[in-house]
């Protein structure tokens, strides 16, 4: 029996719940309902995914399993703006989300979660000298550990002031009003970098601290799916740096912020993300304006409280970083174009290089990524498994901090089966095509 099931009887929508049994459901209502709450959780092949309870339509809550971490709850109630608009405070164990989403993305809203991994948690917030609160590592962290999961208190459709003809600070009181209070109280004490009198305090607040989230939408149109932003009341404290030790994610499967070291952090140091993308900006000054403009703050992260000397070195070194990455694969391509007759070693003293400048400027981002996978190319071409097995592990590393699994559990067959590598032993078999020279 499909319990809780909205009949469809024609064009008029009816509950089959007692209390709600006479009430008319807009069509809208219906498919959002139908399509979130009921199908999806129907629909699992995991027979311990049961509907537990379904109950009261406006304050419909969908039990998913016993386990709290893998049952989810879905509050719905029509705005009243706009038939499309739709608010949900989602309940994840005991966190409640807050929303204010387009009926369109209702659908990605998980009702079964994977369970997140356990993060290591290996820090505790305090004041820093110069950037009010910051966290600090309590213990030695390796490099790619699963440091903090976080699910958000609230998100928000960016694109809700354009669509529906709402001003900013309309959307914001509109969630604000849905927060409870507890959420609400650590919210405000969060820190507020808006320039003062130009909005609320709530929204000031949330507009500091929000965090760009993606929610994958294979059937809604990409400007919907896209552009969302999350608050997350303990991630907000990291501060930024423009040599970050830490990346976060946000995982639609179990509806959490991941984030992962990128790099071996000490006791002590501070855990720090980069707020801006650091590949396009190789100076201080650029990083710094962006900062400013951006985010209202000037940067005064280690590496740019440098002496001008230093900040100097450092800007070359970054500038060097984008050149060497601007065409990265071509050096190798060259030598394997040329049937091997360069030195495969000056293909790989020119990723070395790369990689010592990243390490020097504490660079993890994407082209420390191309340059390790390619080093660990050209050591499957020479056959040298321990050099092999030694990048391909730090190329892991980061789609493991990416949260690329799938790619991890490739790399992961090829560290253990290194001859399984596409490009495996390429250097010999170049050199014994009949046509080398
Ligand atoms: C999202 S909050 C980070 C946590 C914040 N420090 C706090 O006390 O809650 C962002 C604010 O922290 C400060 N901040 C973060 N990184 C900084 C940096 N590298 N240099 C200077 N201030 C920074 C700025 O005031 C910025 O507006």
């Amino acid at each position: 029996m499909r319990r809780g099931f909205l009949l469809h009887g024609g064009d008029n929508l009816y509950s089959p719940y007692p209390r709600t049994r006479n009430k008319k459901i807009e069509h809208n209502d219906y498919r959002l309902f139908n399509d979130a709450d009921v199908r999806a959780p129907l629909h699992f092949p995991d027979a311990s995914y049961t509907v537990k309870e379904l109950k009261d339509w406006g304050k419909t809550s969908v039990r998913l399993a016993d386990d709290p971490v893998m049952s989810s709850r879905v509050n719905l109630r029509d705005l009243g703006l706009n038939q499309r608009l739709v608010f949900h405070n989602i309940r994840v164990g005991t966190t409640e989300v807050s929303t204010l989403l387009d009926s369109a993305v209702l659908n990605l809203i998980p009702t079964r979660l994977s369970p997140p991994a356990t993060p290591l948690g290996a820090f505790e917030f305090r004041q820093t000298h110069n950037k009010g609160m910051g966290a600090f590592a309590t213990q030695n962290i390796r490099a790619a550990a699963l440091l903090h999961v976080e699910i958000p208190a609230t998100i928000i459709q960016n694109t809700l002031v354009l669509n529906f003809g709402l001003t900013r600070a309309d959307v914001y009181r509109k969630l604000i009003e849905r927060v409870p209070k507890t959420t609400l109280t650590a919210l405000l004490s969060l820190h507020n970098s808006q320039p003062p009198d130009t909005c609320d305090l709530e929204e000031a607040i949330l507009r500091s601290n929000s965090l760009g989230i993606d929610i994958p939408a294979p059937a809604v149109p990409a400007s919907v799916a896209m552009g969302h932003s999350a608050l997350f009341l303990q991630a907000s404290r990291l501060n930024h740096s423009c040599s970050p030790n830490v990346v976060h994610h946000f995982d639609p499967q179990s509806f959490t912020l991941t984030v992962h070291t990128t790099r071996a952090i000490a006791k002590g140091e501070e855990i720090v993300y980069s707020y801006i993308d650091l590949a396009s900006t190789p100076t201080r000054d650029a990083r710094r304006s962006l900062l400013r403009e951006r985010y209202n703050f000037e940067c005064v992260c280690d590496r740019c409280v440098l002496p001008d000397e230093a900040v100097h070195e450092s800007d070359m070194r970054r500038e060097r970083i984008r050149e060497t990455t601007r065409d990265v694969t071509s050096p190798f391509q060259a030598w394997y174009r040329n049937d091997g007759q360069d030195d495969l070693q000056k293909v790989i003293e020119f990723h070395l290089a790369a990689v010592e400048d990243m390490q020097i400027e504490g660079l993890a981002h994407h082209p420390y990524f191309l340059h390790v996978s390619l080093l660990a190319t050209c050591f499957a071409a020479l056959e040298d498994i321990r050099g092999f097995r030694s990048w391909m592990g730090k190329a892991r590393d980061v789609a493991l901090g990416n949260l690329a699994s799938d790619l991890a559990l490739d790399m992961l067959r090829y560290i253990v089966y290194p001859e399984t590598f596409p490009g495996w032993g390429s250097a010999r078999r170049i050199r014994n095509r009949p046509w080398a020279v």
